[in-house]
């Protein structure tokens, strides 16, 4: 099939650098609420990349739960393929996709877990179902059939028919802490704009990249 046809021109948006906040994560948060007042599906969806022991990548979809200036946090199985990645190799990538709006934001930076209390204060704020689902699943291992998992399902309620749910060892957050950040916004012509941000002893710096 050939989509070389596949073309659309950007609109004259733009993105100036005096628009552009000194910090990172506050620009972020600019884009990210201009993309949930749009109505985008799932504007907290990031691709995640992880690189294994022998130096090969892999993406796969991830929510971001919360942000701030410490970093972007993702919840996960800690047995989980993702998981043994981010232990042999802590160096991730972070990608949101706001392709609708002509914007693409990078993130490089170090996967640190979280503390167990931490992950329980949104464990606690779950629903129900996905609580027991955590401990459902061994995330990315072998399984026979979903007939097995439905099994497990029904043990786990059984087991925690009464009082909260616990959160289970295996399951917690990573906080990916930021050292390169980058804001991708389309223009006509194929110029767009891309400014590249650094953080570089104790401060934030700026560059504009060229598209
Ligand atoms: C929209 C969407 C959101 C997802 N959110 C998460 C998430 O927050 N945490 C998670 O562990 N997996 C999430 N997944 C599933 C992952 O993409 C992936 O299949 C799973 O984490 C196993 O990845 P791994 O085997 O590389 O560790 C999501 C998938 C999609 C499509």
């Amino acid at each position: 099939m050939d989509l070389s046809e596949f073309r659309k021109e950007y609109s004259d948006r733009g993105l100036h650098r005096e628009d552009l906040d000194a910090n990172p994560m506050v620009q972020f948060e600019r884009w990210f609420q201009q993309a949930v007042e749009l109505g985008l599906h799932e504007p907290n969806a990031m691709s995640l990349a992880t690189v294994d022991a022998t130096g090969r990548p892999l993406l796969r979809t991830v929510l971001l739960k919360y942000f701030d200036t410490n970093g972007f946090v993702f919840f996960t199985n800690y047995q989980s393929r993702k998981a043994r990645h981010i232990a042999e190799n802590p160096q991730v990538s972070l990608l949101f996709p706001w392709v609708i709006l002509e914007r693409q934001v990078i993130v490089q930076g170090r996967a640190e877990k979280i503390s167990a209390a931490e992950s329980l204060k949104y464990f606690t704020s779950r629903p129900r179902e996905s609580q027991l689902g955590a401990w459902v699943s061994d995330q990315s291992s072998v399984i026979s059939s979903r007939k097995l998992l439905l099994q497990k399902l029904a043990e786990i309620k059984q087991k925690f028919a009464h009082g909260e749910v616990p959160l289970p060892s295996f399951w917690g957050g990573f906080r990916v802490v930021p050292e390169t950040i980058e804001f991708w916004q389309g223009g006509p012509a194929r110029l767009h704009d891309r400014f590249f941000y650094e953080w570089k002893d104790a401060g934030w710096e700026i560059e504009r990249l060229s598209p």
